[in-house]
């Protein structure tokens, strides 16, 4: 067979809608996709690893690193800034192995207008008042950060459009199923 690049899937969907979650579960199964460590200034939640949740930085080390042009995307999201880093992205793409990004929905945007070919999966809540209630639950936020986070979801789910696929994430076994099988069918694509 013709020596072939990886391909780049991008999940993309509000704050809360469980693509952390759904992505944990999806790469238990498949240890042969590779999920790209994102960089933030955000502060590290209770039981998050350096290297393994994100790559934690200053805002200073940050803004040194999109003046080196380091990232592939890069945004402000929720008052903290997150970024790709490009030289992983592109060494795995050419070594023939999938990777897959979980990112917010301006990176996307980013992403779609710089790489050619990339595959993108909007999740999705069933609804508002569930995607509220999850990122309630989560406990992870303060109020005024919950309120911003919920403020922003109303205008991204707009964005959906903009998508090659749209899984809406109601059960969490069911949404995994839905991702695996685009994974399937984009390896098989001609
Ligand atoms: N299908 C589901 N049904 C009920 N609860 C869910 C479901 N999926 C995820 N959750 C819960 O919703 C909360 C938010 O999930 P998660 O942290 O994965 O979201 P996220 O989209 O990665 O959020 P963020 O973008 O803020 O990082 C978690 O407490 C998670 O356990
Ligand atoms: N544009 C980017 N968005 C990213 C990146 N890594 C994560 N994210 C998104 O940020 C929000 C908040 O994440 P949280 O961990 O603070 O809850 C969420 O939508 C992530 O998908 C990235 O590299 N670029």
């Amino acid at each position: 067979m013709l020596e072939q690049k990886g391909n780049l899937f991008i999940l993309s969907g509000p704050s809360g809608v469980g693509k952390g979650t759904v992505l944990d579960a999806l790469l238990k199964d498949y240890n042969d996709i590779c999920y790209s460590i994102s960089t933030t200034t955000r502060e590290p939640r209770k039981g998050e690893v350096d290297g393994e949740d994100y790559f934690f930085a200053s805002e200073d080390e940050f803004k040194s690193l999109v003046k080196k042009d380091e990232f592939l995307e890069w945004a402000k999201v929720h008052n903290n800034y997150y970024g790709t880093p490009k030289k992983y992205v592109d060494k795995t793409l050419e070594a023939g192995q999938d990777v897959i990004l979980e990112i917010d929905i301006q990176g996307a945007k980013q992403v779609r207008d710089k790489f050619d070919g990339g595959i993108f999966i909007f999740l999705a809540p069933p609804s508002l008042k569930e995607l509220e209630s999850r990122i309630n639950k989560r406990g992870t936020e303060t109020k005024d950060a919950i309120a911003t986070r919920l403020e922003n979801a109303n205008k991204e789910l707009e964005e959906k459009k903009n998508y090659d696929y749209l899984v809406v994430n109601d059960q969490v076994e069911d949404a995994i199923k839905k991702i695996e099988a685009i994974i399937i069918a984009e390896r098989c694509r001609l």
